[in-house]
């Protein structure tokens, strides 16, 4: 399993990195916050689909007459399967973007996706020595070390603090990435509308920094704070990947972005292990202000544009 895993790893964050440059090339100086957020949108019905269809499509088959005495791993594999499906799909997009990309070039007589250039040691470099990308990293660690994991144990923190029964707390869970699915195009739009980039990862921030603490210091209904944070993270993340272009020369975008990325996923891997032994060892209370104090990292780590 942990091989798969580290497979999946490569390959979605491989993924992720060559969908963010493309962006960029492509939509530079049109409605590129507009971009991500569509980006984003479409990322968040695919976590939605996967959160609320896995467990179904798993009973079933269980339940199914051909499966009936099968193991519990082999009705996994099947489901499994299932889902292979959609990377199948997402290859056979890759292959039309390859296409469109292929023409472009050939109409247009250049590369569609790259000024050409290729990145040089001395870029390397400088990029390293880039105080603005390593203030952006901070800020998408700190930030997303906040969301992530509390969507992964929001399940058991709804039934356990507000005692949901199961479903309900599975639809509240589900929340923060359904509002972010709806609204990230129209914030990315908004956002192009005011190109304050800046000011939207504050406002994104200090809403998230809200959320947890209604979530944290308050027995209020929680699905308040949920909505806010759907909207906040999409907020955030349509406002915060495209920054990098306003700094970062065309070729050594992915380059930046693949730091950003591994930086995050740092982050997240080592944030995901200490949430699962703070809740553990000390209680929801304690994680929950431990969300409160990370994204006044990004907080006092921005300044204006
Ligand atoms: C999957 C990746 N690690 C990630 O965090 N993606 C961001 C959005 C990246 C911009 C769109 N390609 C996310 O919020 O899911």
């Amino acid at each position: 399993m942990c091989i798969g895993r580290f497979v999946f790893g490569i390959g979605g964050e491989s993924l992720a990195v060559a969908q963010n440059t493309y962006a960029v090339s492509w939509f530079k100086g049109k409605e590129l916050n507009m971009v991500f957020g569509l980006q984003l949108s479409l990322a968040r019905i695919g976590s939605t689909v996967n959160m609320n269809a896995m467990q179904p499509i798993y009973d079933s088959i269980a339940k199914s007459s051909a499966f009936a005495d099968a193991p519990s791993y082999q009705v996994l594999g099947v489901s499994l399967y299932i889902a292979m499906f959609t990377c199948l799909f997402s290859l056979a997009c890759a292959l039309g973007l390859a296409f469109f990309d292929w023409r472009a070039k050939r109409i247009l007589k250049t590369s569609a996706a790259t000024t050409g250039e290729t990145i040089t040691l001395k870029d390397m470099k400088t990029l390293l020595l880039s105080g603005k990308l390593w203030l952006i990293c901070g800020i998408c660690v700190a930030y997303y070390v906040t969301v992530f994991p509390f969507v992964g144990i929001g399940l058991v923190f709804y039934e356990m603090k507000y005692q949901m029964p199961h479903a309900t707390a599975g639809i509240a869970n589900s929340l923060v990435y359904i509002l972010s699915a709806a609204c990230s195009p129209v914030i990315g739009f908004l956002i192009d509308k005011s190109g304050k980039n800046i000011f939207w990862v504050m406002a994104g921030t200090l809403l998230t920094l809200g959320c947890h603490a209604l979530f944290a210091f308050t027995f209020a209904t929680p699905f308040l704070p949920t909505i806010i944070m759907g909207v906040a993270y999409s907020v955030l993340a349509a406002s915060l990947w495209p920054l990098v272009s306003y700094f970062v020369p065309e070729n050594q975008l992915g380059t930046a972005y693949g730091i950003m990325q591994s930086v995050q996923n740092a982050g997240l891997a080592a944030i995901s292990q200490l949430s699962g032994s703070l809740v553990d060892n000390n209680g929801y209370l304690i994680l929950i202000t431990f969300y409160l104090v990370s994204p006044l990292t990004p907080v006092s780590s921005q300044h204006p544009q």
